[in-house]
């Protein structure tokens, strides 16, 4: 099978401090894959390395059977598209100048991208703010602003950093819509999550990160198997090791 990721032994420090240690991925070309963790476990930092925007100390990465250097950068940059945790945005753009912009750098074909990107946002009912200000927008308008940008990219690799944070559920239902038919067209889409329930029902494989390595990867096979007997939240209490609290603290 294609890959659409490779990681090999990638270790990623803040402060010689390592977040990600010694990580070993692949994910498959054409799935939506999620990727589960603990607060703190180090998924943003995974993403935020995947774009290029973080550096690393250790390790490879290939995207598209390109190695992530300086080199290929730009190839690289062409393929993939992020909302990230927070959105990044122009505050003093107007929602569709923020498009349009982007858009621009990325070469995306001029023609009909107006009528496009009218159509997303109306999808996700954003249509209205359009000629406003992004620094106006509700976080869950932000969010949705990014992901209609992501969207617009046309990207071969999407990925999603907590993308339904925020999102009421009307849109994080047609969100899910949105992914499965990029899916279908074989865009990989990674989304990180804490809402295991949209994960376990959109992602085709799902691996859970924990003190900077991948504790599991389930694939659809190792999925079957373990979810006969388990949730997935189960699934995740065992492989992050929850400390039992069986008591509410005691002032309460
Ligand atoms: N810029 C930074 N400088 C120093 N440490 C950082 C920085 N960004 C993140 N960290 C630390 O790296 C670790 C992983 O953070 P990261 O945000 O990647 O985790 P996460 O899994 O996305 O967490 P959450 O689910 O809470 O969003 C945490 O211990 C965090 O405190």
């Amino acid at each position: 099978m294609e890959r659409a990721v490779e990681i090999n032994k990638l270790i990623k420090c803040y402060e010689e401090e390592p977040v990600l240690k010694d990580l070993e991925l692949d994910i498959p070309k054409g799935t939506i894959f999620g990727l589960i963790g603990p607060n703190g476990a180090g998924k943003s930092t995974h993403i935020g390395v995947l774009t290029g925007l973080l550096s690393f100390e250790g390790g490879d990465i290939k995207i598209h059977g390109m190695e992530l250097n300086t080199d290929n950068e730009l190839n690289i940059k062409r393929l993939t598209a992020s909302v990230l945790q927070p959105p990044l945005l122009f505050e003093q753009f107007s929602s569709l100048e923020f498009i349009e912009y982007i858009c621009e750098i990325y070469e995306v074909e001029k023609e009909g991208l107006i009528e496009k990107a009218y159509s997303l946002m109306d999808y996700f009912d954003i249509k209205d703010f359009a000629k406003i200000k992004v620094n106006k927008l509700s976080s869950g308008s932000r969010k949705k602003l990014a992901f209609v940008t992501a969207v617009l990219l046309e990207p071969k690799l999407l990925l999603l950093d907590e993308p339904f944070e925020s999102v009421d559920v009307i849109s994080i239902e047609r969100m899910k819509n949105v992914i499965r038919r990029l899916k279908n067209k074989g865009v990989t889409i990674i989304v990180t999550s804490h809402i295991l329930e949209v994960v376990e029902n959109l992602c085709d494989d799902i691996a859970i990160l924990h003190n900077g390595k991948i504790k599991a990867y389930l694939d659809s096979i190792s999925r079957k198997e373990l979810q006969k007997d388990s949730s997935l939240h189960e699934i995740f209490e065992k492989f992050v090791e929850v400390e039992k609290k069986d008591q509410i603290v005691e002032w309460l």
